[in-house]
């Protein structure tokens, strides 16, 4: 599915980040813009759809179980919904690639079907806890097998039906918490999810668009089982999470002035705008406006004068895709950054805290990892010229970070094993040039 060769980057230093894009669409609005209409009655129309690795995972997963599904073509994809109980049992396992999302989401909306089935995942998602689904799944009354460290392949197998439950959240996850709403779809009663913190709400809010009730009580989102969704058509904003690179980018490089336009700018996704204008950043919100029911805005994003600062504790959940990007901007920022409170890095595509404090140690910045978070203290970006290269560990955010870290290096940056940036932003290299960044991708 995902490129498996030694994919680098070289990035020349120096440069500023001025114009304007618009990054791809947004991947977890992707993945939702699929499962939803698939299980809908009537056809749905998608336009902006991300056409990278993960969500194409979840596209072609319900190929597989019988959703005729024209496109996609320049983001735009029409689903021929099949209603709750349309789908078909696959010709053999489904392969998730590197997608987190669609396997947990999937777990939930495939537990309560009437035939087996087996997700399956490349090495990185394969190391992944699937428990946090699993267990209350099967307080639900799903039989999902896994190994016996709780990772996948998640093997499903039937049951004559699955009954709704109250659950809280032990990590505020809005995988686990979709998953369970997913399922809850299928079972008999009310399913409520109360989360400790607030995560993104895209499968909630598509659900309503949708035509599925579902009610919000303060931290609990609940719906009852047995509805219909019906077809529609959805827009899809650019996804905040790439343009976090940006964000931090144009922050950090000199005589930067970058418009990124029609974001997303859900109130449950902006931790990074938050936290970069914490540390001093420049970033304004123009033309705000409603995009398929979510908020969106363009973005205009200048550089600053960056300061450390301690990152509060409940901006973790909304920027937690954002962190690699936010430690580059620390590590450029005046005086010492501090986060806490984000375990849930050690557990994505790779390690996070560690991987991305090897590649600051390498560059030359004091990055001391925490169990549960960094402390990073700002300085001058030395280079990887004549030394080693950084290694991204295949994900696709950590080689995005280092990419825009070389803004500000003293010399070349070399980044290997980026070849996964099309899980989630196809097309990268090219826009980053575009607007400034000196990128070369070499040995795919
Ligand atoms: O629901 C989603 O689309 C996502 C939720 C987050 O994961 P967690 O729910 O595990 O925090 C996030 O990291 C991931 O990229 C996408
Ligand atoms: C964690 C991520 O995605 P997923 O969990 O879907 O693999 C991500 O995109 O940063």
């Amino acid at each position: 599915m995902t490129a498996v060769t030694d994919l680098r980057f070289q990035i020349a230093p120096g440069g500023a980040l001025r114009g304007r894009l618009r990054v791809p669409g947004d991947k977890s609005i992707s993945h939702r813009s699929i499962m939803l209409s698939a299980i809908a009655e009537g056809e749905s129309r998608i336009a902006g759809f991300l056409e990278g690795a993960d969500a194409l995972a979840t596209l072609t997963a319900f190929r597989r179980m019988g959703v005729e599904i024209d496109g996609p073509d320049a983001g735009r994809v029409r689903v021929h919904g099949v209603g709750l109980r349309g789908l078909r049992a696959p010709d053999g396992p489904l392969d998730m690639g590197n997608s987190g999302t669609s396997m947990r989401l999937l777990a939930g909306l495939l537990a309560g079907q009437s035939f087996p089935v087996t997700l399956t995942g490349d090495a990185s998602l394969s190391r992944r806890p699937m428990r946090r689904v699993t267990e209350p799944l099967a307080l639900m009354g799903a039989h999902i097998g896994t190994t016996a460290d709780g990772t996948a392949p998640l093997v499903i197998e039937p049951v004559p039906h699955l009954t709704g439950i109250d659950y809280r959240l032990t990590v505020p996850s809005a995988q686990v918490k979709s998953s369970l709403l997913l399922a809850g779809l299928y079972a008999g009663g009310e399913t409520g999810v109360t989360e400790p913190a607030p995560t993104r709400d895209h499968t909630e809010r598509m659900l309503t668009a949708f035509g599925y009730p579902v009610r919000r009580q303060g931290a609990r989102a609940c719906l009852n089982g047995g509805g219909r969704l019906r077809g529609c058509q959805l827009q899809i904003p650019a996804d905040i999470s790439s343009a976090a690179f940006f964000l931090a980018g144009a922050s950090i490089a000199p005589g930067s002035d970058l418009l990124l336009e029609e974001v997303g700018i859900n109130p449950t996704r902006v931790g990074v705008i938050n936290i970069l204008r914490g540390m001093g950043a420049d970033i304004e919100l123009l033309d705000r406006r409603t995009l398929g029911g979510e908020p969106v805005a363009d973005i205009r994003v200048r550089t600053a004068r960056l300061k450390g600062i301690r990152i509060p504790v409940d901006q973790v959940p909304l920027a937690i895709d954002e962190f690699p990007a936010i430690f580059i901007a620390a590590a450029c920022a005046e005086g010492e950054t501090i986060l806490t409170g984000a375990e849930e890095l050690r557990v994505k595509e790779s390690d996070r805290i560690q991987v991305m404090a090897d590649g600051l140690t390498r560059l030359g910045i004091l990055a001391e990892p925490l169990p549960d978070g960094i402390r990073i203290v700002g300085g001058e970006f030395g280079s990887t010229a004549g030394g080693e290269p950084i290694d991204a560990h295949s994900d696709h955010r950590i080689a995005m970070s280092f990419a825009i870290a070389g803004l500000r290096a003293s010399g070349s940056v070399t980044i290997r094993d980026c070849a996964n940036v099309e899980t989630s932003f196809p097309g990268f290299v090219e826009l980053a040039a575009g607007v400034g960044l000196g990128i070369e991708a070499s040995g795919a």
